[in-house]
């Protein structure tokens, strides 16, 4: 009888966090929604949208929105004193005297979001949150994780660099439960028809290539990918478009890593930018296991995505020495590529650690994640074997 009892109360493994599936992935849905209007009102007009942190890289209205928007939802989901967040941005510039009209952008764009959310299933608020409620829900985000207990972890846009320039972006939101990650939701806007058209960066081909565009109705297909951990899957929802409705689970198909083990035939993705992997470091290590395709650079963590999907084989990312690697920029995409059937490690092989607070301490040269172990197993070995002779 008693043994009963306690089979009721523990959730069997199907169901176990559904609740934190179901709403991580709306709201993602909706902070990709929220990106597409912004990243359109960025192209169209440069009304200093795009601000400078103190390290030089970009944020803008949807990285402090989509933060806002995600934080007020899970609160609201889950109860506020429920929620732990560790996300990427703070309010600092937000409050700053001359940041009023900023601020009240901000505040437009999470209130217009939040309207929108009965048509993904969501709970909205009865009135709009005022300023000092958005700077609230964006700077309760400041857990700074660690080896006990649960925490999400949010990039609101990564690949800032990308967003601004009308390219890849993604967002990410991961729950962390003891050290692991155990449920991960990666949103890709950009996430083109073909996988050719991941290349394929906008403005640097408008002004020196004959190449066609991609159509937007090919560009912007757009999807949501999650993974539970342990499910042994990975799904796929396309991103809901104005006017539709969520439809859940119809419109939902699990994704798979590429069969492709064999180097000569496998695509390797890296960041766009050499300041944040070493291109050359990487030519290298591809020139010795046979790796013998173009590099596919991408931006943000779409990378991960297009290793989930099977669209390539492997990422790499080799960032200057000193450089530390933040939880929010991979634990979703690791989740996902695990379940999907795929490796993620450390250049050593290690697993990454995600227990060690804001940081992946202890990374030793940089990440690796591959469609299989037989890859995985070669690159280690070409990585060791120029490591001593490579500058980093
Ligand atoms: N110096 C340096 N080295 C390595 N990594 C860095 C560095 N500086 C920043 N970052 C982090 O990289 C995130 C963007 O990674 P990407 O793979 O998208 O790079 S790239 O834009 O394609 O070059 C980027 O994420 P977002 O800030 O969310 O865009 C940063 O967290
Ligand atoms: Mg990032
Ligand atoms: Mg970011
Ligand atoms: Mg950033």
């Amino acid at each position: 009888m008693e043994d009963q009892t306690k089979l009721d109360s523990t959730p069997s493994e199907s169901e176990k966090y559904s609740k934190e599936v179901e709403v991580a992935v709306r709201a993602v849905q909706m902070a990709c929604a929220l990106c597409q209007r912004v990243q359109g009102n960025l192209i169209s007009k440069t009304n200093g949208q795009v601000q400078s942190k103190d390290d030089n890289s970009p944020v803008t209205v949807a990285d402090w929105s989509v933060q806002a928007t995600v934080s007020w939802l899970l609160s609201e989901s889950f109860g506020s004193k429920n929620v732990s967040i560790v996300a990427e941005e703070d309010i600092q510039k937000l409050c700053k005297a001359d940041a009023a009209g900023l601020l009240a952008t901000v505040s437009n764009t999470v209130n217009e979001c939040l309207a929108e959310a009965p048509r993904f299933g969501l709970k909205g608020p009865n009135i709009s949150l005022g300023t000092s409620e958005v700077l609230e829900a964006i700077s309760r985000c400041n857990s700074t994780g660690g080896p006990t207990g649960r925490f999400w972890t949010l990039d609101p846009v990564d690949g800032t660099l990308g967003f601004v320039r009308g390219d890849q972006y993604a967002v990410a939101l991961a729950l962390i439960e003891d050290g692991q990650v155990v449920l991960g939701v990666l949103g890709c806007p950009n996430y083109p028809m073909r996988k050719e058209w991941l290349s394929y960066h906008h403005r640097y081909h408008r002004i020196i290539s004959k190449l066609t565009p991609p159509t937007s109705e090919s560009w912007d297909k757009g999807c949501v990918i999650y993974a539970r951990r342990g499910s042994g899957k990975a799904l796929m929802q396309p991103l809901l478009h104005v006017n539709q409705k969520l439809v859940w689970p119809n419109s939902v198909r699990p994704v798979r890593v590429s069969s492709i083990d064999n180097p000569s035939l496998a695509t390797f993705c890296e960041p766009v930018e050499k300041a944040n992997s070493s291109h050359s470091f990487t030519a290298g290590v591809a020139h010795s296991m046979g790796l013998r395709k173009q590099p596919l650079r991408v931006y943000s963590m779409v990378k991960y995505a297009a290793i989930a999907r099977g669209d390539a084989e492997i990422f790499m990312k080799f960032a200057r020495a000193g450089y530390k690697e933040k939880i929010w920029d991979h634990a979703a995409g690791v989740v996902i590529i695990q379940e999907a059937g795929g490796v993620v490690t450390d250049a050593r092989g290690r697993p990454l650690d995600f227990s060690k607070g804001i940081y992946l301490e202890g990374l030793d040269r940089g990440i690796i994640a591959c469609a299989g172990p037989k890859l995985h197993d070669k690159i280690i070995s070409a990585v060791d074997a120029s490591w001593d002779s490579s500058s980093l």
